[in-house]
């Protein structure tokens, strides 16, 4: 199964647009999780098992595991969301963007050792920085577009011959790159303007929206300018705010409730 196919299967399943976001930082732990070798991954399987019938994606932040030397909890991390939740694709956001020889090597270590779904990844280096990606052709590549922080205004709203600069990646996304459809984009929850735009632009294919809950990005808004005909369409990001909703023991259940409060949020605009 190709991930647009998982992902379109679990947009029905769980009836969800929302992603979770796992960033785990140990300094928001609970103290009883606290100088454990396997912390992380213990926090985020427990968010990962309390969320999974309530999520369309998981979105695991690489750096938040690199830092502390945890890849290996990563690694488990998303073997553990195949083996107990098949069906729910990981996208594993690393952001990478390189020459093609190098870009390989970030595919291998995306689509194989980490054996994630489908990737962040940076197009401002161009189309051949891409491609590697786009040879495994049942995983998932996402674009930067118009991303969710204030300075993306800074190059991504540049004037290139006539229109914006996220236009032309959204243009060139949709129309030249994505001849095999493995393509999505991302576009920021802080922007439900650029939402909608990117949406004119490039028909159905799928969008990861973070920027919702702690960015504070508005959830109608950002439903009603992205949404596809269909009410799908939408993978609609929260890390923070659903990983530290509770801070003790309960933790996992406290993210459930928000993460419930959240789908159903969503739910209400499609
Ligand atoms: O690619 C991303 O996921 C991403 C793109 C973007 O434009 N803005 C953005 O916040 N993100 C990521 O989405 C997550 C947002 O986290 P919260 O603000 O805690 O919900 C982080 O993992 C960011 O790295």
């Amino acid at each position: 199964m190709t991930f647009t196919q998982m992902l379109a299967a679990a947009w029905q399943k769980n009836n969800s647009l929302l992603c979770v976001g796992l960033d785990p930082d140990p300094a928001k732990f609970p103290a009883h999780l606290k100088g454990r070798d396997d912390a992380i991954f213990e926090f985020c399987a427990a968010i990962v098992d309390a969320t999974a019938d309530l999520v369309c994606s998981f979105k695991p932040q690489i750096a938040y595991f690199a830092a502390r030397r945890a890849e290996d909890q990563l690694e488990a991390l998303i073997a553990h969301i195949h083996e107990k939740h098949p069906g729910i694709p990981v996208i594993l956001d690393a952001k990478r963007g390189d020459i093609g020889s190098t870009a390989e090597q970030y595919a291998v270590e995306a689509f194989g050792r980490f054996q994630a779904d489908a990737v962040t990844v940076n197009p401002y280096m161009g189309r051949d920085s891409v491609d590697p990606y786009l040879a495994y052709p049942d995983k998932g590549v996402i674009l930067l577009c118009r991303t969710s922080n204030a300075g993306g205004s800074d190059l991504q709203f540049l004037d290139v011959g006539g229109e914006k600069l996220y236009e032309r990646v959204a243009g060139l996304s949709a129309r030249t790159w994505n001849s095999t459809g493995q393509i999505s984009l991302v576009v920021g929850a802080t922007f439900p303007a650029e939402i909608a735009r990117v949406r004119e632009i490039v028909g159905d294919m799928p969008l990861l929206v973070p920027g919702i809950g702690a960015q504070g990005g508005d959830i109608e808004a950002t439903v009603r300018a992205g949404r596809t005909a269909d009410g799908t369409g939408l993978m609609i990001n929260s890390s923070r705010a659903i990983l530290y909703a509770g801070q003790d023991e309960n933790f996992a259940a406290a993210a459930r409730q928000a993460a419930l409060e959240t789908r159903d949020a969503i739910n209400r605009y499609r």
